[in-house]
C-alpha cells in the first residue's frame, strides 16, 4: 500500500482542509485589479433554467421566402402559399394518413415531441374525419378521438439518435459514432408472409402462382390489417413520419411517406431513401405511396390469409403497404422496391436488383445478384464512382439509382478488405444487430450472436466517390453474380445474349445464411431475375426488356462466381475477394473482352485462360478439385437443378417471336 504520510488517508495537502473545503479566493468586483487578465464573459441573459435552455436552440428561417399572395411575387408563383397555410396543409395530410377508415373521427395529430411540448401553447391540431364507402360508422365518438398523437416529421439523424437512445432498448452509440440498434425477433426478411392484394387489375397484370412471390390477399383483409396498424400507431404517444423520394431520375421520381413507431426505422429510411432538400420538402404535397410500419405489433392470426404473426401487405390500388409483426427494416426498402418493379415497367423502364458503378471514362457496370453475392461489396470500388448498391432503373436516358443509401452486410467486415464501407460506419449510420464491447463500444464484426445478417445502412454520400446525382449512361457490362456453394461454376465466364438471359431468369445462387428468415446454412436457390422476392410481373417481362436494352446499347454479359472454389461448401473455400476484384477490374478495363477463351463442359461457358492478378489454375474449377470424380458429379447435380428450375419458363416466349426463347433454352446446361 502506498503511504502518503497521513496514516494511509487521503488529504488535501494542508491540514486545515480536513474539517472543511479549501477556501476559494474570489476577486472583488470593486477591487483594484488583483488578476493579471480578465477572461470572464458577460453573464448569460437568462432568468431561469428554462430560459437558458431556450437560448441553446435556434430555429432556422424557412428556406424559401414566404409569399403571402401571388401578386407579391414578381416571378409570378401563382400557387405559392403562405407558411401558415403550408403548415396547415401538411398537418392535414399527415392526419389523413393516420385517420381510421371506419371510425368517423380519429385521434388528433400534433406536430412535435410530447416530452418537450411547451405546455402553455395550444398545439395546432388536425382532426380528420374520414368516411370510407365500404363502412358506415356506427359509433360516432370513441375514446381514440379524444387522444393526441404526436408526430415527429423528418427529424435529423441527431434528433433520431436522441429519440432512439431515450426510448428504444438496444440503442447505443458505437465507438465510430454509428447508432447500434436491434431489429427484434426478426433479423431478416419474411418472404412467406408477404401478401399482395388481388383485384381485377392486379389479377390480370401480376405474376401469380408457382414461383411467384405474390401471395394473394383480398382488399377487405388488407383493410383489416391496415386498421390494425393505424390503430396501433395512433395508440402511441408519438409516431415518426418521413417524407422522401425514390429514384434519382427526375422524370420518374416517386414521393413516399413512411409512418413508423421507431426512431430506428425513421433513421433507416432517412438513410435509404432520397433525402429531400428543405425547399423540396416544403412543396412535398401528397405522397404517391405510404408505408405503415407497425412492426412491433403482430397481425391477428384469426385474420384470413394470415399464417404467422408477421404480415407485409401491399395494396397497389391504394398505394399503401402495411407491416405487422416484423421490425426488420429491410422489409421497408425491399417493399418499396416491389412497388417500383410494378410502376416502372409500366413506363417502359426496367427495374433492376443490381448494384451499379461507373469508371472515370463513363463506362457503367451493373452487378446483379441475390442477397450476399457481392452487389454492395463489388459496386463499392475505390477506383470507380458509385451510382448505387442495390436497386436501379434502366430507362431510355440511362441508369438511375432508386435509393439514397446503401445497406451493406457487415459480417466479418474488415477495414483492409472493404475500407470504404468500414469508413462509412460513422455518425448517422444505422448498425443493425451487431455485437460490441460493453465499455469501449467497439464493434466486433465477427460476432454472430444476434444474427449472421448484421447490416449497416448509410447515406450514399458516405462513400467518398459516390456519384451525385446517382445517374449514369447506358451500361457497358452486365455482371451476374452467383455465390456458388457447390464450387463448380468458374470464377468468371463471358456470356452471349442468350446465356445472359438464361442465367438472368434462372437467378442462381447459394443463399447465404440469415437474410431470409430461417436459413442457417448456404443452400442452392433459384430466384428469377436475381430477385424473385421483389418482382411483380412475370420474369420474362423483365428479361425481354433486359435483352432489348443490352442489344440496343451493346452491353456484354458476364457470370462471376463469388462463391466456392476447390470443393463445395464445407470442403472448398470462398474465392478470395481480392481475386474477384481483379476479375471485375479486367471486365471494366475491357481487357477481358479480348482475352483467350475456352468452353467448359456441361454449362458451355466461355472461360478466360488468364486474368491479370489471378492464379490461372483457379479459372477452370476442375483444376482446384482434388477429387475429379466428385467434381464431375457435383457439376451434373447442379446442372440438373438448373434444368428442373428452368422447366417452368420454357413455355413462355420472350419478346415478339420464339427465337430468343429457343436460343435461351439451348444456352442452358447440356448433358
Ligand atoms: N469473392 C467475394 N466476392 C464478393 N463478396 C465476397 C467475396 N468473398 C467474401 N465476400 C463477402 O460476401 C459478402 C457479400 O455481401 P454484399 O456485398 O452485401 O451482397 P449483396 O449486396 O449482393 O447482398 C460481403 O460480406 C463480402 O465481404
Ligand atoms: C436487404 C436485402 O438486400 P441485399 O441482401 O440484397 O443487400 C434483403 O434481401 O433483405
Ligand atoms: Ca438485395
Ligand atoms: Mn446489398
Amino acid at each position: 500500500m502506498a503511504e502518503n504520510g497521513n496514516g494511509g488517508e487521503f488529504s488535501f495537502g494542508n491540514g486545515d482542509a480536513r474539517n472543511g473545503l479549501t477556501k476559494i479566493a474570489t476577486n472583488k468586483k470593486d477591487g483594484n485589479g488583483a488578476v493579471c487578465h480578465d477572461d470572464s464573459a458577460t453573464p448569460v441573459k437568462a432568468q431561469t433554467i428554462d430560459e437558458l435552455h431556450s437560448l441553446q436552440k435556434k430555429r432556422s428561417a424557412p428556406t424559401t421566402p414566404i409569399k403571402s399572395s401571388a401578386a407579391a411575387s414578381p416571378g409570378g408563383f401563382a400557387n405559392a402559399v403562405s407558411e401558415e397555410e403550408r403548415q396547415k396543409q401538411q398537418l392535414q395530410s399527415i392526419s389523413a394518413s393516420l385517420a381510421s377508415l371506419t371510425r368517423e373521427t380519429g385521434p388528433k395529430v400534433v406536430r412535435g415531441d410530447p416530452a418537450t411540448a411547451r405546455k402553455a401553447e395550444t398545439p395546432k391540431v388536425a382532426h380528420v374525419t374520414h368516411t370510407h364507402p365500404h363502412f358506415t360508422p356506427t359509433i360516432a365518438v370513441s375514446d381514440s378521438a379524444l387522444k393526441f398523437t404526436h408526430f415527429l416529421y423528418n427529424l435529423s439523424p441527431a434528433e433520431l439518435y436522441e429519440q432512439a437512445i431515450k426510448d428504444e432498448k438496444g440503442s447505443f452509440i458505437t465507438s465510430s459514432g454509428a447508432l447500434a440498434t436491434l431489429s427484434g425477433a426478426k433479423t431478416g426478411r419474411s418472404p412467406r408472409d408477404k401478401r399482395v392484394v388481388k383485384d381485377d387489375t392486379t389479377e390480370a397484370e401480376l405474376w401469380w402462382g408457382k414461383g411467384s412471390p405474390n401471395i394473394e390477399m383480398d382488399e377487405h383483409t388488407f383493410l383489416t390489417n391496415r386498421e390494425r396498424a393505424v390503430d396501433y400507431l395512433n395508440s402511441l404517444d408519438k409516431v415518426f413520419v418521413n417524407d422522401q423520394y425514390l429514384n434519382w431520375d427526375p422524370e420518374n421520381r416517386i414521393k413516399v411517406r413512411i409512418v413508423s413507431a421507431r426512431a430506428y426505422h425513421s433513421l433507416f429510411m432517412h438513410n435509404m431513401c432520397i433525402r429531400p432538400t428543405p425547399e423540396e420538402l416544403e412543396n412535398f404535397g401528397t405522397p404517391d405511396f405510404t408505408i405503415y410500419n407497425a412492426g412491433q405489433f403482430p397481425c391477428n392470426r384469426y385474420t384470413h390469409y394470415m399464417t404467422s404473426s408477421t404480415s407485409v401487405d401491399l395494396n397497389l390500388a391504394r398505394r399503401e403497404m402495411v407491416i405487422l409483426g416484423t421490425q426488420y427494416a429491410g422489409e421497408m426498402k425491399k417493399g418499396l422496391f416491389s412497388v417500383m418493379h410494378y410502376l416502372m415497367p409500366k413506363r417502359g423502364i426496367l427495374s433492376l436488383h443490381s448494384g451499379c458503378n461507373m469508371g472515370k471514362g463513363g463506362d457503367v457496370a451493373l452487378f446483379f445478384g441475390l442477397s450476399g453475392t457481392g452487389k454492395t461489396t463489388l459496386s463499392t470500388d475505390h477506383n470507380r464512382y458509385l451510382i448505387g448498391d442495390d436497386e436501379h432503373c434502366w430507362s431510355d436516358n440511362g441508369v438511375s439509382n432508386i435509393e439514397g443509401g446503401c445497406y451493406a452486410k457487415c459480417i466479418d467486415l474488415s477495414r483492409e478488405k472493404e475500407p470504404d464501407i468500414w469508413n462509412a460506419i460513422k455518425f448517422g449510420t444505422v448498425l443493425e444487430n451487431v455485437v460490441f464491447e460493453e465499455h469501449t463500444r467497439e464493434v466486433d464484426y465477427t460476432d454472430k450472436s444476434v444474427t449472421e445478417n448484421t447490416r449497416a445502412a448509410y447515406p450514399i454520400e458516405y462513400i467518398p466517390n459516390a456519384k451525385i446525382p446517382c445517374v449514369g449512361p447506358h451500361p457497358k457490362n452486365v455482371i451476374l453474380l452467383a455465390c456458388d456453394a457447390f464450387g463448380v461454376l468458374p470464377p468468371v465466364s463471358k456470356l452471349n445474349l442468350a446465356q445472359t438471359m438464361y442465367h438472368f431468369i434462372s437467378g442462381y445462387t447459394a443463399l447465404v445464411a440469415g437474410t431470409e428468415d430461417g436459413i442457417k446454412e448456404p443452400k442452392a436457390t433459384f430466384s428469377a431475375c436475381f430477385g424473385a422476392a421483389f418482382i411483380m410481373l412475370h420474369p420474362t417481362k423483365y428479361a425481354a426488356m433486359l435483352a432489348e436494352k443490352m442489344k440496343k446499347h451493346g452491353a456484354t454479359g458476364w457470370l462471376v462466381n463469388t462463391g466456392w472454389s476447390g470443393g463445395s461448401y464445407g470442403s472448398g473455400s470462398r474465392i478470395k475477394l481480392p481475386y474477384t476484384r481483379k476479375i471485375i477490374d479486367a471486365i471494366h478495363s475491357g481487357s477481358l473482352l479480348n482475352a483467350e477463351y475456352k468452353k467448359t463442359e456441361v454449362f458451355g461457358l466461355e472461360i478466360p485462360t488468364e486474368v491479370e492478378g489471378v492464379p490461372s489454375e483457379i479459372l477452370d474449377p476442375i483444376n482446384t478439385w482434388a477429387d475429379k470424380k466428385a467434381y464431375k458429379e457435383t457439376l451434373l447435380k447442379l446442372a440438373d437443378l438448373f434444368k428442373n428450375n428452368f422447366e417452368t419458363f420454357t413455355n413462355y416466349k420472350i419478346g415478339k417471336d420464339n427465337k430468343l426463347t429457343e436460343e435461351m433454352v439451348a444456352a442452358g446446361p447440356i448433358f
